[in-house]
């Protein structure tokens, strides 16, 4: 066996768990030594019931000193029990595990762990795992790590499996030549990766994690700078002549671009019509205006006779932005046609959709991942745009642009990362800034509340909605939850309709609709007829409804600012005056630290940085939360530092070796190639 192997190559691993195993996308070996935890669990040493008497997670050994009960509530089946030790007793609860009635004797002594939490007065150790106390004895103090899972896949199962991948493997070769591990001491690779997964200590996963952060970092610049490399070589075969068409719509777009718009229009304007391919990153804070640019970029290429491409992550915005480009083409009286093409239309819809795209009946065409299905023909595609980079990756650009013959691209962000970064982590693009509001913005006007204050901000968004303006309230989750507090869209909506005025209309939005319901949603939002929209973060990237006035956003704690700061970015986007409620249910100087970041400043980039002074080391497994490009273990931010250093280190390597020719590059030959070729397997 060796990394390359199939998954159910390992003992135990037959179709069923390696059907899962490839849900979770590990196929080989080495996907599964890859397949990083997310943190790990240490187990607490056990206490005396008595000490378990506030909030927090324990470990306590005692008597099961009840009758072991099940009960029915809300459809759900729940067990209780109490458990006695000489300091005092804990009442315990479970959900949905009625089998424990059978498994757990009155009188038998255990070791339960959990959260301990208080409801109605009183407190319970809430879903406590159990164990033997020599058993759980074996595991205190020792880092357990805690995999990132899909359904169906147990912690357990996964775990088993890397253990027996190290135990199965005979040698781990360490593709790094020796020098770059001396000079950025980096620990071996094997060592590395054996201790990501269980790792001795604290320190020695630190270790580990800067050997793997580093790697993935240089596998990711050095493919970076092969399809660089590759680019340049290439001749444009769409040479795109400036056309009048575009000034005449941008004369006639109602305002004035702004200067950045100008600067980065005349950018591409350049690129399309030189002999290069254009490959051009455009970064612009929340609400910038990039999508007009996009737009005239499309219409540029139309003009001359290219088909061009805009794919965005959602089918959310794909609508949005086919009914603002339809819109623009109509009122222009331009001659394009566009296209709409996502995952939801029926077969029919899409097959017609392919048909214009094949016979080039459409000139442009706006959608989602659906655009680089196999299916899809385009004729003559010159220009390729795609929306929010970090939700797509670099492959799945170099997917789609390998639809066409080296077309020209375009990447859209609004990732605020500092240049410095950019330039290394974009480093196949050429990168044009929007460092600018158009002016007739206002600054938005933010505050930070608990929940004491929500009866005001209930009259302030009625005093809004009665002005003609539209509100969006962030709920964190889609369903009510036995196991989590926080606030869901679905009963918020029904509380929310009784607080507000009879006339005021309501309506919910959350990722687990039908993308066909989703999309009426959105379109009653914008075309005003829904006032307050109670959504959970499917709105965070893109939307635009510029009457809309007030974002609030329940449980705010539970969000990361950067993703808060796009939310905001949904308001503040028309003439009128812009307002944002972050509400928070933890009172406590962290939550309200971090948050008070976000009251004063409206700056993305500066929020980034903030961002970042604030986090402690405890969080380094959970920052790839936040969205941003999405490497496996690295994050962009917190890792920068080594993120220069295997910058350094891959400038110095191609300098000696720009084909990575030399026998001891060999294995980074492959590795890089597997970065690049990784586009051409992932499932769309
Ligand atoms: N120069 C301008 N002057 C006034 N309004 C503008 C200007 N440019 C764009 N807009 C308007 O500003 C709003 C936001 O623009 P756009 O949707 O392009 O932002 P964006 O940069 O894509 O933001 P996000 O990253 O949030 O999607 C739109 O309603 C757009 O019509």
């Amino acid at each position: 066996m060796d990394e390359y192997s199939s998954v159910d190559t390992l003992k135990g691993i037959g179709e069923k768990t390696r059907v899962l195993f490839e849900h979770a996308g590990i196929r080989t070996i080495q996907d599964l030594l890859h397949h990083y935890p997310r943190g790990y669990d240490v187990f607490e040493e056990i206490v005396p019931i008595r000490q378990a008497a506030a909030e927090g997670r324990y470990a306590v050994y005692g008597m099961v000193a009840s009758a072991v009960l099940v009960k029915r509530m809300k459809g759900k089946q729940i067990v209780t029990a109490a458990v006695k030790d000489e300091s005092g007793v804990l009442n315990l609860t479970w959900f949905n595990m009625p089998y424990l009635k059978n498994t757990l004797k009155k009188g038998a002594h255990y070791v339960f762990r959990g959260r301990v939490a208080e409801k109605n007065g009183r407190l319970f150790m809430e879903q406590p795992a159990v164990f033997g106390v020599q058993q759980y004895e074996q595991l205190v103090g020792i880092m357990q790590p805690v995999y990132p899972l899909t359904a169906g896949l147990t912690n357990n199962m996964v775990s088993k499996a890397v253990r027996q991948a190290f135990e199965s493997l005979e040698h781990m070769k360490d593709y790094l030549p020796g020098w770059i591990r001396q000079k950025y001491h980096l620990a071996q690779y094997g060592f590395a990766l054996e201790q990501i997964h269980f790792p001795k200590d604290e320190e020695s996963m630190m270790q580990a994690r800067r050997r793997l952060v580093f790697d993935e970092f240089f596998q990711f610049i050095l493919a970076v700078n092969q399809l660089k490399t590759s680019r340049e070589a290439v001749r444009s075969p769409f040479v795109i002549p400036r056309t009048s068409l575009t000034s005449k719509v941008a004369e006639n777009l109602g305002y004035e671009l702004t200067n950045a718009q100008k600067r980065v229009w005349e950018e591409i304007q350049h690129d399309m019509s030189g002999e290069n391919v254009m490959a051009r990153l455009i970064q612009g804070d929340v609400g910038s205006g990039k999508t007009i640019i996009a737009f005239l970029a499309l219409f540029m290429a139309a003009d001359a006779g290219c088909q061009g491409c805009l794919m965005v992550p959602t089918e959310v915005l794909a609508a949005q932005h086919f009914a603002a480009l339809t819109e623009l083409i109509e009122s222009q009286g331009l001659a394009f046609v566009p296209v709409l093409l996502t995952g939801s239309m029926t077969a029919r819809e899409k097959r017609l959709a392919c048909e214009k795209i094949k016979l080039h009946q459409a000139d442009i065409i706006v959608g989602t991942h659906a655009l680089i299905q196999e299916k899809v023909e385009y004729d003559n595609l010159g220009l390729v745009i795609t929306d929010e980079q970090h939700r797509f990756g670099v492959r799945q650009r170099e997917a789609l642009a390998a639809k066409g013959s080296t077309p020209h691209t375009i990447v859209m962000s609004a990732t605020p990362i500092p240049r410095t970064l950019a330039v290394i982590l974009y480093g196949d693009l050429d990168i044009s800034v929007i460092d600018e509001l158009p002016s007739n913005r206002l600054p938005i006007k933010n505050c930070v509340v608990n929940t004491g204050y929500r009866p005001r901000a209930y009259q302030f968004i009625q005093r809004q909605v009665d002005e003609g303006r539209q509100a969006y309230i962030i709920c964190p989750m889609v369903e009510e939850s036995e196991m989590i507090e926080a606030e869901d869209v679905i009963s918020y909506t029904q509380q929310l309709k009784e607080e507000l005025a009879p006339s005021v209309c309501v309506e919910y939005l959350h990722g687990k609709m039908k993308p066909k319901e989703k999309n009426a949603i959105m379109e009653r939002f914008l075309s005003g007829e829904i006032h307050v929209l109670v959504s959970t973060t499917v709105v965070e990237v893109g939307v635009n409804v510029p009457n809309a006035t007030v974002m609030m956003v329940e449980n705010a704690e539970r969000f990361g600012l950067a993703q808060l700061h796009q939310l905001r970015g949904r308001v503040g986007r028309g003439k009128h005056q812009s307002f944002c409620i972050f509400m928070h249910t933890i009172d406590n100087q962290r939550t309200q630290k971090r948050l008070e970041i976000l009251n004063h400043s409206n700056d993305g980039f500066y929020i980034a940085e903030e961002d970042l002074k604030l986090r402690g080391p405890g969080d380094i497994f959970g920052i790839r939360q936040s969205g941003l490009l999405e490497f496996k273990i690295a994050d962009v931010f917190n890792d920068a530092p080594v993120m220069q250093e295997a910058s350094e280190a891959a400038a110095a390597v191609l300098a000696v070796d720009p084909q990575l020719d030399m026998e001891e590059h060999r294995g980074l030959k492959r590795l890089m190639e597997e970065c690049i070729n990784f586009c051409n397997t992932v499932n769309f």
